[in-house]
């Protein structure tokens, strides 16, 4: 399933926060949004999983405006991992997981033996079916975002999308997420700070900068010195990844700012 975002701009009291995008993620493949802090990268998510109506434009999902679709049918195709997925009460790991399901049922349905094995898979997938029986809120951070990416993947959406999805992790948990994020043949579109891994994860980037594109393109058409030092205001050098090939920037200094 794919997601097009048509000139989308949403104004908050008067200021716009993004403007005019316009972007393409086609079914199955992984985009990313990159840009530094307050671009508007998850104001731009939040139109997409329907937390915020744009002022003007609009998201399609498959072809249809999210924001005419019930809650129930856009949360059988998209999912989402956001700064704001919170657990506010003492639920273990697997009925968090689980509540991944309830798009798939009506409300008073018990979870049948499928639902359970869906959602002990996507724990094996990250890493966390020794977490089952925990108090979500007794978890590490970094422990916490993995089972929210296995309440993710236990809706079994078309879409996902990520805000930041390797914040809290360690290096190893990162990449593994990653990786199956990729693996998953999910269209996905996620924020990411990290360039590098940026680079490395999705087959597309936009790169946004005060609310707009500035330029979007594969990862070694837009990582380049230019767009780092004129985006992020750093100095940077692109190496080839050794053995995958995927642009790396390994960073200089910031670039001194121009006395008017
Ligand atoms: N409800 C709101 N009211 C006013 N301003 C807002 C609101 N939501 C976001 N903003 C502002 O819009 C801009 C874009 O915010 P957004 O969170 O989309 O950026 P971001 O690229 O995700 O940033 P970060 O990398 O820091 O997470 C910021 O300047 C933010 O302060």
């Amino acid at each position: 399933m794919d997601v097009e975002l048509e000139d989308l701009s949403v104004t908050v009291a008067g200021r716009r926060l993004v403007e005019d995008l316009r972007m393409e993620v086609p079914s199955g493949t992984v985009v990313g949004l990159v840009g530094p802090n307050g671009s508007g990268k998850s104001t731009t998510l939040r139109c997409v999983y329907r937390a915020l109506r744009p002022t003007a434009g609009r998201v399609l999902l498959g072809g249809d405006d999210v924001v005419a679709l019930s809650p129930r049918e856009a949360a059988r195709r998209l999912g989402a991992l956001t700064q704001d997925s919170h657990v506010e009460f003492d639920f273990t790991v697997a009925e968090v997981v689980t509540m991944g399901r309830s798009p798939h049922k009506n409300l008073m349905d018990p979870d049948t033996d499928q639902d359970r094995e869906i959602c002990a898979a996507a724990l094996r997938r990250v890493g966390a079916a020794h977490l089952a029986g925990r108090s979500f809120l007794t978890l590490s951070g970094g422990e916490r975002q993995r089972v929210l990416i296995a309440r993710a993947l236990a809706q079994q959406p078309a879409v996902l999308v990520l805000d930041e999805p390797t914040n809290h992790l360690d290096i190893r948990h990162q990449l593994e997420v990653l990786s199956l994020v990729r693996q998953a043949g999910l269209t996905v579109l996620a924020a990411l700070h990290d360039l590098n891994l940026a680079a490395a994860a999705c087959d597309r980037l936009y790169v946004l900068s005060g609310g707009r594109v500035v330029t979007s393109g594969a990862p070694e058409e837009v990582l380049t010195p230019e767009v780092v030092a004129e985006v992020f205001g750093v100095r940077a050098h692109v190496v080839a990844h050794p053995t995958s090939g995927a642009p790396q920037l390994i960073f200089d200094s910031p670039v001194p700012p121009t006395s008017s």
